[in-house]
């Protein structure tokens, strides 16, 4: 696999075991990075006139000298602008000292509109906010929309986070890292500061990356190809899934809706959507091949249950919160068995905020239906409002820490959505787009998670594959899109997704 992700401890964890294994030794390493930038460089500005490298006093500044270098032997006129000078003995400082370019401080640093930056200030051992001369680097940087390149991360970005250690940060064009992503890449505002992303192979190879053992992914069809659903020659109806909506009253059913449609069109074999009587007519009108059923109450859903036995729930959207959503996730989670599961969103966070506990105790029992909650941001703070309040944690801790806490799986939404299992895994969604902040995306996710769940894809797999399965859709439908568009646009990914499995050629990334 290649789609681990690092954070900056496990990257240097994988450096030292990379140099314990040889061939590279640190300054190699240090060499095959910098070679990297500067080919990124030459690539994409062959025409580079003028070439600024700002240096800093550890690795990252390291890799700066060994660019500098290589792009004054390309003929580019390279200057070298420090802050701080690399301990004696480092690989930092025999970069520098192979670079014959003379260092001047970084306080009379003054690109020129058309200058190219090499921001190689700090990296993944960033510490502390950033300094006045480097503050003011950016600004001089931003003023004359200079084109930057990031060694590693954008300065100012923490790799583990994603977020500002202090209050500026780099904004870079590209971002040229090594070996595997850091989460500070795919998280916001991470993301957005990285520019276009590189990842450079510099001689860390895979088996060192598997000997770290990382628990996070960069989500793809990669990550859960093998678990994804294609129906077999000889299945029926009820064997592809039976999903089962609740929908809200009378005057608020079209969320229920869009949830059971984009369950129908991710793949379950059969939908029926759990109605109150008084949303029957409502409902009946607007449904063809989805089924409906009366249920007013707790026990008329374990009726249901005994009676139909459906493999996966969506409760929550247009619901209304309150006891009786409470009471319908006690009757689910207790009733229909661990082989089954409940997809939990909107209303159905929200009915849990004064009593959280009573949610994770229930989950937390064996024979429990198996839980997928997917909050969005306010959401995920109404449930878990200490580790939403932990400004030290990165989402992707959040989500890790609020999966064990729920005893199941947690899909953090956002614009770099990560799912996180109560084993540990967690992925980070990176196709997302501003596409999906319309109104009912968030019910067709939770029908397409409770599809793949009702076909038997494990939970963390199905809550992956239907993130990056809603997001692509979205991208590829485009402009225009409402959330109606979503459960038809799903057919094309589908459909590659199906050929690809049953031809094996890997072609989705
Ligand atoms: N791992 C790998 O595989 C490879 C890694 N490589 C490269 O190494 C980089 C990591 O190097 P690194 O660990 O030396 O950290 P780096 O970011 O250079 O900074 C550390 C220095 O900066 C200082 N400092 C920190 N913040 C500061 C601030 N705001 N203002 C002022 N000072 C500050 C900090 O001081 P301290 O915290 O100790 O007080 C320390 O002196 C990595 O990003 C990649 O580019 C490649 O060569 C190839 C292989
Ligand atoms: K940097």
């Amino acid at each position: 696999m290649s789609n681990e992700i690092l954070t900056p401890r496990e990257m240097a964890e994988a450096d030292r075991l990379a140099i314990a294994a040889g061939p590279f030794t640190g300054i190699q390493l240090m060499r095959n990075a910098g070679a990297a930038v500067a080919a990124e460089v030459l690539r994409r500005w062959p025409a580079a006139i003028r070439v600024h490298v700002l240096c800093g006093p550890g690795n990252n500044g390291g890799d700066g000298y060994v660019v500098a270098r290589l792009l004054a032997d390309a003929g580019v006129r390279a200057s070298v602008w420090a802050e701080g000078r690399p301990k004696a003995g480092s690989d930092a400082a025999q970069a520098a000292a192979e670079c014959t370019i003379e260092a001047q401080p970084i306080s009379g640093f003054m690109p020129e509109r058309g200058d190219i930056v090499i921001d190689a200030l700090y990296g993944a051992g960033l510490s502390k906010p950033l300094s006045p001369n480097a503050v003011s680097a950016i600004e001089k940087c931003r003023d004359a929309r200079i084109s930057v390149v990031a060694v590693d991360l954008p300065s100012g970005i923490s790799g583990e986070t994603g977020h500002p250690v202090g209050k500026e940060a780099f904004r870079a064009a590209v971002t040229v890292t090594f070996a595997r992503k850091k989460p500070g890449h795919l998280l916001h505002p991470g993301r957005d500061a990285c520019g276009e992303l590189v990842v450079a192979d510099i001689g860390i190879g895979a088996d060192t990356v598997a000997a770290i053992g990382s628990k996070c992914f960069e989500n793809g069809p990669a990550l859960w190809r093998g678990s994804f659903p294609t129906p077999a020659a000889d299945t029926h109806k009820y064997r592809r899934g039976h999903v089962a909506v609740f929908s809200g009253g009378a005057a608020s059913t079209g969320a229920a809706r869009l949830s059971a449609l984009a369950a129908a069109r991710g793949g379950a074999g059969a939908v029926t959507l759990l109605s109150p009587g008084n949303a029957l007519a409502v409902n009946a009108v607007h449904l063809t091949s989805v089924m409906l059923r009366r249920v007013d109450d707790a026990d008329d859903a374990r009726a249901f249950i005994a009676d139909r036995k459906p493999s996966a729930f969506v409760l929550g959207p247009g619901f209304g919160v309150g006891e009786a959503l409470r009471e319908l996730v006690f009757a689910i989670l207790e009733t229909a068995g661990s082989e089954t599961s409940l997809v939990l969103d909107a209303d159905g966070i929200t009915s849990f905020e004064d009593t959280p506990a009573s949610l994770f105790i229930t989950a937390g029992v064996e024979s429990a239906a198996t839980l997928v909650l997917t909050p969005h941001v306010g959401e995920f703070a109404r449930l878990f409002p200490g580790i939403a309040g932990d400004d030290a944690l990165s989402k992707l801790d959040k989500a890790r820490q609020a999966a064990a806490r729920l005893h199941g799986v947690v899909v953090y939404k956002g614009p770099d959505t990560v799912i996180a299992s109560p084993d540990g895994r967690a992925a980070i969604n990176s196709n997302g787009t501003p596409l999906l902040a319309t109104a009912g995306s968030g019910d067709v996710l939770s029908g397409i998670v409770a599809a793949l769940l009702a076909q038997g894809m494990p939970a963390f797999e199905a809550a992956c594959a239907a993130v990056w399965m809603h997001a692509e859709a979205a991208r590829r439908f485009g402009p225009g899109l409402i959330a109606e568009d979503l459960p038809l646009a799903l057919l094309p990914v589908l459909r590659d997704l199906v050929a690809e499995h049953s031809d094996g050629s890997g072609g989705l990334a």
